[in-house]
């Protein structure tokens, strides 16, 4: 039997879409640079589940049936205004939320490819309201219902503040969407599929998925940078921090990754998007303070940041709270997560690898009397 720790380098399944080849990421072929710089979050949802790019007629119904879909029932709302608000994670109540949403649609368990298509579109709808709707319950405020006439990143920002957003917020949220959408075989996908693999339902995998998406090695390292630069606070610390880090043999948040050893395509875009938006919020400290950072971290260790490095400081420039960053990409990743789980449904083996044991052989039981 092959072992390797953290299954690196074994390949588990085959997919139609993404591809990770030489550094180089792609949404069924297409870069997500063309992706970033000229499509719209909702095209590239479409191109995750349908594999192919919609026309302009098709984009219009697809853009419809979400914004149909994004209102909450009420009883998830509820919900939401019963957790403990002071200390409860947003990714804990987004997981929390979902589960229940699965309570309150009856195609839950119907596993034929058309009503999961159908729980597709609620899910991805619903979750930046849920998102949202959190973000402002915690703080004494109502949620807000979507408008219909808001592309979905703006009404993200609608939803989260009460106003529409400026085009430069609602572009720079497009762009983080487009970019986390999706990332092969990572860690959060890789559960939704073991988990519907079993032949759960769509609901019961994306449940998993946020559950595994919100650990500090994966997703939840957004909000763990924040918290780093905020630690940091001035630029001049920066440097002797990380000495710091280093000598505790502490891991850098926002750095490093499983498959880019020579850097993350995705980063490059996330970096332009903090110096623009920093600068503009007056705060380039914190843009500044991050390039020193994947400056010196590139040449100590040779690691490069990673997706979750600069959108700290871009979704801190667009006045998100810090431990919403985990939900963003959530939201964006609802995507990719559910185009896999689509994608398993349609050629479904069960996953179910072996471990090696290491454990002790040929044990006698002794009765509890003689132990
Ligand atoms: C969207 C995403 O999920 S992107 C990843 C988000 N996660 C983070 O940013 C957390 C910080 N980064 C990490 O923990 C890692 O780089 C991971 C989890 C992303 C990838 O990890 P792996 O491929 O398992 O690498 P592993 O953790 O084994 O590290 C290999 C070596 O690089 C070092 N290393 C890797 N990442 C870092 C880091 N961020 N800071 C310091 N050292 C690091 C490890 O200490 C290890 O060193 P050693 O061989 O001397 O023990
Ligand atoms: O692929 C990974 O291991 C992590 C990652 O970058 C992502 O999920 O976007």
């Amino acid at each position: 039997m092959v072992s390797a720790k953290g299954l690196e380098g074994i390949i588990a399944t085959e997919s139609s879409i993404s591809s990770i080849i030489d550094d180089q990421l792609t949404y069924v072929g297409y870069t997500i640079d063309d992706l970033a710089e000229n499509s719209s979050f909702e095209e590239v949802v479409y191109l995750l589940w349908n594999l192919k790019l919609p026309t302009k007629s098709e984009l219009d119904e697809f853009k419809a049936e979400l914004a149909a879909e994004m209102e909450l029932p009420e009883a998830v709302i509820e919900h939401l205004r019963s957790y403990d608000l002071s200390t409860v994670h947003p990714m804990a109540a987004l997981r929390s939320a979902v589960s229940i949403l699965g309570l309150h649609d009856e195609e839950a368990d119907v596993m034929d490819e058309a009503a999961n298509k159908r729980k597709a579109i609620r899910l991805q709808a619903k979750v930046a309201t849920i998102v949202t709707a959190f973000g402002r319950i915690r703080k004494g405020k109502d949620p807000i219902k979507p408008k219909k006439n808001l592309s979905y990143a703006a009404n993200f920002l609608y939803m989260l503040n009460g106003e529409e957003p400026q085009d430069t917020e609602e572009e720079a949220i497009n762009k983080a969407l487009i970019l986390h959408a999706d990332h092969e075989l990572n860690a959060s996908t890789f559960t939704a599929r073991v988990c519907v693999a079993t032949l759960s339902d769509i609901y019961s995998g994306i449940t998993a998925a946020i559950g595994a998406l919100k650990g500090p090695l994966h997703g939840g390292a957004n909000e763990r940078v924040m918290e780093m630069l905020t630690e940091i606070g001035e630029e001049e610390n920066a440097i002797p921090y990380i000495k710091e880090k280093f000598a505790n043999k502490e891991k850098i948040m926002g750095m490093g990754h499983r498959v880019y050893k020579n850097g993350d395509p995705r980063a490059k875009y996330l970096k332009e998007m903090s110096k623009e938006l920093t600068k503009i919020t007056g705060q380039s400290k914190w843009y500044n303070m991050s390039v020193k950072i994947e400056d010196f971290i590139k040449e100590e260790k040779g690691l490069p940041a990673n997706v979750d490095f600069y959108s700290a400081s871009v979704y801190h420039s667009l006045g998100i709270d810090h431990d919403l960053f985990t939900p963003i990409f959530a939201t964006s990743r609802m995507a990719g997560w559910l185009a896999h789980i689509l994608e398993q449904f349609d050629n479904n083996r069960l996953i179910r690898p072996r471990a090696e044991y290491v454990g002790p052989q040929t044990q006698q039981y002794v009765s509890i009397e003689n132990r």
